[in-house]
């Protein structure tokens, strides 16, 4: 058979890096359905295959067909080589979905005529090869610890690792969750205690599963369960984490009670040297990691190492240094030398604070001075009951949004994050707008209830300058697949100050920030860690005496390091 012949062609992604073990950048190829005569499917090959993701034509976010059932495909060709970054330890990962095959791969899967350099990246998005180890993990069913310093994609991948688990369990079958409604809401999810329908999770274990047992949407959830992602871990206690292991392993106990969580498949995320758990610190398992449970919970543990969020490799080494409660003379001395960012486009920096009071009286403040005619916008909330409703407390878009002219703004939505209109990118209303949206006539219902006089703020944002209207956006608490609550509203929050809480999984730009009030662990590390560069940051009074890093994390990552 030659190549060409009417075998259906499927394009095989990342996790033929499987395939392919010594591939460096894994890349893509093309591959057959049916193996051409005289050559049969390895039997390693055909068993990884039939995981594997397959990228659609045209889509733009890294494609995630999974291809079901018995092995099938052959590597036949390598349809994308991009060569590893110089001097990214991790290998970028190019995500192709069109081309002309560039390079070759023989049978035994060595490459020949490598054009690195013509290599052209179509795709937008770029993988670590950490980070498509994880996936490769879940893939193959297991339960993943995924760690790592702030702004090495942990919450980025977990959405692809959804994605993942939605193809091989099916979306209803999978739980997103996370410590707080807020990083829940982040990824679509809901908090860890609702999924478990634990209340707040007080009593004994023993009482906790006889209350899901008694309930009859709980037990439902934890029986259709396949997978459970949990993200921001370390807000979750040990004790706590112990309990949900017992009432899984009892509450599907045909399924799996000698597993942990009843034979969930896991995909948890976070860093400990953030913020650590809401609950008295000298209470026994404090840390997640100290559940019983925690070892047996995974296959893999894996720490992220390639910084996303900073490009500046000093400021990443001085923010590694502070994450470890480390402050050695020359990162104080940056840290000192932080007087103050220009503001960018007239926007000034947002102010953190560690105390959630001073963050609401300083916006209001500041948006009263302003002295302009306020525009009000109501979010509209839809939910199956009142407790779904309930739950839309925690999306980062306000119930009540007042803006004016003149007012400092911050996007809580990605919008376009090739050109920076990501959650945090900051702005500054320049005037409201009364188009309508063309591409949402159906929607016309909710929009009057947003804004009743039909005016959209239009924000300057500080990213590139430019002025854009800005419309609502709907985000949704889902349990496994299904909605449970909606709420739709302009995706802009007031940003002359914020909480050091609320900012935990942000990228900022422009932040000036008193952190000599930081109180807990993983505070300070947390609020200077959200931004890009040092040029980004004004810093008052800093005192290092304020860096708190639990020793018991410290021990927690030498452990997890050592056993790479
Ligand atoms: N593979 C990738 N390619 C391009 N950008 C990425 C990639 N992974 C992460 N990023 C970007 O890096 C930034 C930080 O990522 P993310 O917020 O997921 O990090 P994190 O580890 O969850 O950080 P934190 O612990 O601070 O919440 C985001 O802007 C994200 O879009």
């Amino acid at each position: 058979m030659e190549d060409g012949d009417d075998e259906e062609v499927v394009r095989l992604g990342q996790n033929n890096l499987a395939l392919n073990e010594g591939l460096e950048t894994g890349g893509w190829r093309s591959v057959r359905k049916r193996p051409a005569p005289g050559h049969s499917f390895g039997g390693g090959i055909g068993a990884e295959a039939a995981n594997y993701v397959c990228v659609e034509e045209g889509l733009e976010m890294a494609g995630t067909e999974w291809k079901k059932g018995k092995p099938q495909v052959r590597v036949v060709e390598v349809v994308d080589y991009v060569p590893a970054e110089e001097g990214l330890e991790t290998a970028g990962m190019p995500w192709k979905t069109k081309g002309k095959p560039q390079n070759r791969v023989d049978e035994q899967g060595k490459e020949e005529n490598l054009e690195k350099k013509q290599a052209e990246k179509i795709g937008k998005v770029t993988l670590s090869m950490q980070q498509l180890q994880v996936l490769k993990a879940i893939a193959q069913g297991k339960s993943v610890f995924v760690t790592g310093s702030a702004g090495t994609g942990k919450s980025f991948l977990v959405e692809f690792a959804i994605r993942v688990l939605n193809r091989i369990h099916g979306a209803d079958s999978v739980f997103v969750t996370a410590s707080t409604g807020l990083a829940a809401c982040a990824i679509g999810g809901t908090t860890l205690h609702s999924f478990a329908g634990v209340g707040l999770g007080v009593g004994s274990k023993e009482s906790l599963a006889t209350k899901v047992l008694s309930r009859r949407e709980s037990k439902k959830r934890w029986m259709k369960a396949q997978a459970l992602v949990i993200d921001e871990i370390s807000m979750i206690d040990g004790e706590f984490l112990d309990k949900l292991d017992y009432v899984g392993r009892t509450v599907r106990a045909s399924s799996g009670k000698q597993k942990p969580f009843g034979g969930l498949q896991l995909v948890v995320t976070g860093d400990f040297f953030q913020l650590p758990p809401v609950k008295p610190e000298n209470e026994k398992k404090y840390f997640a990691f100290e559940a019983d449970c925690w070892s047996r919970c995974f296959d893999l543990q894996i720490e992220l190492t390639h910084v996303f969020r900073q490009s500046d490799q000093d400021f990443v080494a001085l923010l590694n240094e502070i994450r470890k409660g480390v402050c050695s003379p020359p990162t104080l001395s940056k840290l000192h030398g932080c007087t103050g960012p220009v503001g960018d486009q007239g926007i000034i920096p947002t102010r953190l604070y560690p105390h959630k009071v001073d963050v609401g009286r300083e916006n209001d403040h500041n948006l009263r001075s302003l002295g302009r005619e306020l525009v009000t916008f109501t979010a509209k909330d839809e939910g199956k009951s009142d407790f779904a409703i309930r739950l839309l407390e925690n999306v980062r878009a306000v119930k009540l949004l007042s803006l004016c002219i003149g007012a400092q703004v911050m996007l809580v939505k990605n919008l376009d994050t090739e050109i920076g209109l990501v959650n945090g990118a900051r702005g500054i209303v320049v005037r409201f707008s009364q188009e309508e949206d063309p591409l949402a006539p159906e929607a016309k219902d909710t929009m009057r209830f947003v804004s009743p006089s039909g005016v959209w703020p239009v924000v300057r944002f500080a990213c590139d300058g430019l002025e854009r209207v800005v419309r609502p956006e709907s985000w949704s608490v889902l349990e496994g697949n299904t909605e449970i609550a909606k709420r739709t509203q302009v995706p802009l929050i007031l940003a002359w100050a914020l909480s050091v809480h609320k900012c935990q999984g942000m990228t900022l730009d422009r932040v000036e920030t008193d952190l000599s009030k930081a109180f807990d662990y993983g505070m300070v590390y947390v609020a200077l860690s959200r931004i890009r560069s040092l040029d980004g940051l004004q810093l008052i009074g800093f005192d290092p005496s304020r860096i708190k890093v639990h020793s018991k994390v410290v021990s927690f990552y030498d452990k997890l390091g050592k056993q790479k």
